[in-house]
């Protein structure tokens, strides 16, 4: 997979390097290409913002540069085009289910915004030739999209075949498999300053450590996510119209 991800602060995504996001890119997995939009301007002061049209308070992202800086990356002739991830606020919630759509890309390129957003014209022109989400990360405003691309970057590159060494961790976790929020975990020592692991995980019966985990899943979902546990039972009822 490629990834470009185009920011004014290029350094914010220095973090891809490392951990298993910087493995995957030094494997081969990742091929990943940092870009400062400030290349892409001509002006003494490289000048990405301005007031916006209509007045209010900040200041907008000039669609010029981001234009220059798409056709540098992308070029309209060129034989591929990515699908274009813009971090906001006002994006369509990134999920579990959308990383997994996003690992299956070839091609990923991400527009970090700043200041009160980008001029809504760049969005528009990309999406006359590739296909663009402009996604949150959660119901709260951060002051650009970098730490939102770290987010979806990790989450993404994580599912890639060969990232991380067993996949078959990945069936379990919150938001994946089920859809339920994962169940506790617990490792040696048996008894820890007066808390033991429950009994059920040292019986090696692996049908009722099973039904222990399901019903702790489902506990934990219905406590701190109950809008999940209203999705999954109307899956359970036949309500789902998904596949609608
Ligand atoms: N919630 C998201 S993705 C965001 C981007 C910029 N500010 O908030």
């Amino acid at each position: 997979m490629r990834l470009d991800v185009v920011s004014i602060f290029p350094e914010y995504l220095a973090a891809l390097d490392v951990s298993l996001v910087g493995k995957a890119a030094k494997s081969g997995l990742l091929d990943v290409h940092l870009h400062d939009l400030r290349e892409w301007t001509h002006d003494r002061h490289r000048t990405v913002d301005d007031t916006p049209y209509g007045g209010g308070a900040g200041m907008v992202m000039k669609p010029e540069p981001w234009g220059l800086a798409l056709d540098a990356i992308a070029p309209a002739d060129g034989p591929a085009q990515p699908r274009l991830i813009v971090p906001t606020p006002a994006g369509r919630p990134f999920t579990q289910e959308l990383a997994y759509e996003l690992a299956a890309e070839p091609w990923l390129a991400f527009a970090c915004g700043r200041y009160e957003g980008i001029d809504a014209r760049v969005a528009s022109y990309a999406g006359e030739r590739m296909r663009v989400d402009e996604v949150s990360i959660g119901d709260y405003v951060l002051n650009g999209g970098e730490v939102a691309v770290l987010v979806m970057v990790e989450a993404v590159a994580r599912l890639l075949p060969g990232v991380i060494g067993n996949p078959e961790s990945l069936a379990e976790e919150s938001h994946s498999g089920d859809g339920l929020l994962e169940y506790p975990v617990y490792t040696k020592p048996t008894s820890w300053r007066g808390y033991d692991v429950p009994e059920v995980l040292l019986s090696g019966n692996h049908g009722l450590i099973a039904d222990w985990r399901h019903e702790e899943s489902v506990r934990r979902t219905a406590e701190r996510r109950p809008d999940l546990l209203a999705a999954w039972g109307d899956v359970l009822a036949g309500k789902d119209d998904s596949t609608a």
